[in-house]
């Protein structure tokens, strides 16, 4: 059995329900309520500090930090680096989602300051991975207008330049640490209908990062946030009924539905 099949996925979702971590958010104004909310259906134990005068302090309780530059600011942004700097330090994982990093230069500087602080994880749309990874994409401001197979091998570069993971998302997700990779084809074409469900999903990926490899943690959180995205789009009638929806999906699954549910492809080195 590889480290790749659905049962020992399965073991991240059980191994971060057990763990219920504490995960410090320093995210968009856009994003606050849903991912908080997110990371609380899934197990998870959110808390939104991105106040220069306590980030880096809170990043030593914390045990895991995500920092997302949705609507960052000068203010903000120094937060994030006191931020990712003491949880380094603190031998924690962090996780970045650089939203429309290819869309100003505000935004091109600080993603790239952020990547300098060595994230265990980024998590991003394939226009913004293309950005970060110096393909210049302006996106269409925190919309894909690329594809996921056109970030593949952009990817790849990043993840072994920065030493991380990266996750490409879109209606087939890509995962890789530079030496291995995986495709999951879990999901729903509602899931880009609903604002902040990307960077909802990066405040996952940190809370499934504590004390797990970065790359089978990513996988695990893509693989059950996407069949979450399936079983709420069987009942929902719109982006609204699919939120609520969603969230009950992701209170409702359990290892053993990722077990049968999850679709991962092993891509071979
Ligand atoms: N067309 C789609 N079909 C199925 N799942 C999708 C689709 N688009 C995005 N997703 C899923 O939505 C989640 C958020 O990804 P994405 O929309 O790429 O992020 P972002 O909001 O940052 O652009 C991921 O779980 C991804 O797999
Ligand atoms: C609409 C918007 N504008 C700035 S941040 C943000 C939310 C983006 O969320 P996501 O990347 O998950 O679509
Ligand atoms: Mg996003």
């Amino acid at each position: 059995m590889t480290e790749l099949t659905e049962t020992r996925l399965s073991e991240t979702l059980a191994h971060m329900r057990a763990t219920a971590p504490l995960v410090q958010n320093i995210t968009n104004f856009v994003a606050m309520n849903i991912q908080a909310n997110v990371m609380l259906a899934a197990g998870a134990s959110p808390a939104m500090v991105h106040s220069s005068a306590e980030a880096a302090e809170f990043a030593g309780i914390a045990q895991a930090l995500s920092i997302n530059i949705g609507t960052a600011d000068p203010a903000w942004s120094g937060a994030m680096e006191a931020a990712a700097t003491a949880s380094v330090a603190g031998g924690k994982p962090w996780v970045l989602d650089p939203v429309a990093v290819g869309a100003t230069g505000f935004r091109r500087t600080l993603g790239a300051r952020l990547l300098a602080l060595r994230p265990s994880v980024i998590r991003g749309n394939a226009s913004e991975v293309l950005a970060l990874a110096g393909q210049l994409r302006a996106g269409r401001g925190a919309d894909a207008a690329d594809s996921v197979a056109e970030a593949e091998a952009a990817a790849t570069r990043l993840a072994l330049q920065a030493g991380c993971t990266v996750a490409v998302t879109g209606p087939v997700d890509f995962v890789t640490d530079g030496h291995r990779a995986a495709r999951i084809r879990n999901g729903h074409p509602m899931m880009p209908r609903v604002t902040a469900l990307g960077c909802a999903l990066t405040g996952l990926v940190a809370a499934f990062t504590v004390d797990q490899d970065p790359f089978r943690a990513t996988l695990g959180a893509l693989a059950y946030y996407g069949l979450a995205g399936e079983v709420a789009g069987r009942s929902a009638e719109g982006p609204g009924s699919f939120q609520v929806a969603f969230l009950d999906a992701l209170h409702a699954l359990g290892p053993n539905d990722l077990t049968a549910g999850a679709r991962i492809e092993e891509i071979p080195a």
